[in-house]
């Protein structure tokens, strides 16, 4: 029985290790906690304040398995979670932290595999491994913005939802049925985004989720307060918007699958850095970057609560 924590926030661990962190992680123990291994050992934990379908949010990090800031945060986060969240939130929390096992393993072998970003599915006819698991879902799937070719890093798969990573998430969303709010969380390039990435036109509640053409103070809109209570932290600069405008086009993501399946509240975050070490984010800056990125998460949650 380990007393205080003895998971190491400040550094990245392997699969076996994170797996770990339910058990040393000191509030991650707690009651209304349930830690569950998916079919693969993808440690999701759930935040529930009892009751059954309760409004619920979704989060996911490492779905792109070298953005390992991702998975640190997202331990981070579910350690910070559970002594605020249990007590007085009306929402579940399900949060899926290493989203993509298979390709994080991958990464852990010491040489060039650091840099491999989509699953390890085997694909017909093909010597290329992997689909990109933010390209595989069915919203705009197989449209600009994706790959036909299985040896490209957003090849989108020989068909929607594929993946059983994808799979896996599509089911539990559709059969909760009471999923309000869905966080897919990237790095790096440090932008919140919201839909759409498969298409032009502003999501109908484009006005609510980003830059509203009549913005009061008091109504800020929800992605430019989280974006502002994330740089008043440390200064760290976002930029924000709809997919298509802030990054680039990009078919089949989870962020677009969401929101047209009835998760009104989907947002992508795109974490540290932009640019100087990318997806090499030296471990000095995990804290740091969860630190920073909690105060953004909360406001969404708890804006998604109020409404
Ligand atoms: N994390 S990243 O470097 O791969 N960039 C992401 C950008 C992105 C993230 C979420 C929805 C659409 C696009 C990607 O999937 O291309
Ligand atoms: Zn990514």
């Amino acid at each position: 029985e380990r007393s205080a924590s003895t998971f190491d926030f400040a550094s990245y661990h392997t699969l076996d290790e994170v797996l770990c962190s339910a058990e040393d992680g000191p509030n991650l123990r707690q009651p209304g906690t349930t830690w569950a291994l998916g079919s693969h050992p993808a440690l999701s934990a759930q935040f529930s304040t009892g009751g059954s379908n309760r409004p619920a949010i979704w989060l996911d990090t490492g779905i792109h398995s070298r953005e390992w800031v991702t998975q640190a945060t997202g331990v981070w986060t579910a350690n910070k979670v559970t002594p605020q969240w249990g007590l007085n939130c009306l929402m579940d929390i399900f949060f899926e932290i290493v989203t993509n096992p298979d390709g994080y393993a991958f990464t852990h072998r010491g040489d060039s595999s650091r840099c491999w970003a989509p699953t390890r599915s085997i694909n017909a006819g093909s010597s290329c491994v992997g689909v990109d698991p933010n390209r595989n879902w069915d919203a705009g799937f197989g449209g600009a913005g994706s790959s036909s070719s299985p040896c490209s890093e957003t090849y989108r798969g020989p068909y929607a939802h594929s993946e059983s990573e994808v799979k896996s998430i599509v089911d539990f969303i559709l059969g909760h049925g009471n999923v309000k709010a869905l966080i897919s969380i990237h790095s790096y390039s440090q932008m919140l985004m919201f839909p759409y990435g498969y298409k032009r036109t502003p999501a109908p509640d484009y006005q609510e989720l980003g830059v509203g053409n009549k913005v009061w103070v008091h109504e800020v809109s929800l992605a430019k307060k989280a974006v502002n209570d994330l740089a008043a932290v440390y200064g760290t600069e976002y930029t924000y918007g709809s997919i298509v405008d802030t990054i680039y086009v990009a078919s089949g993501t989870t962020v677009d699958w969401a929101y047209e399946n009835g998760v009104k509240y989907s947002y992508t975050f795109e974490l540290r850095d932009t640019g100087r070490y990318g997806f090499l984010l030296p471990s000095t800056q995990i804290i740091p970057t969860a630190t920073e990125t909690w105060p953004a998460l909360l406001d969404i949650m708890l804006h998604v609560q109020q409404h």
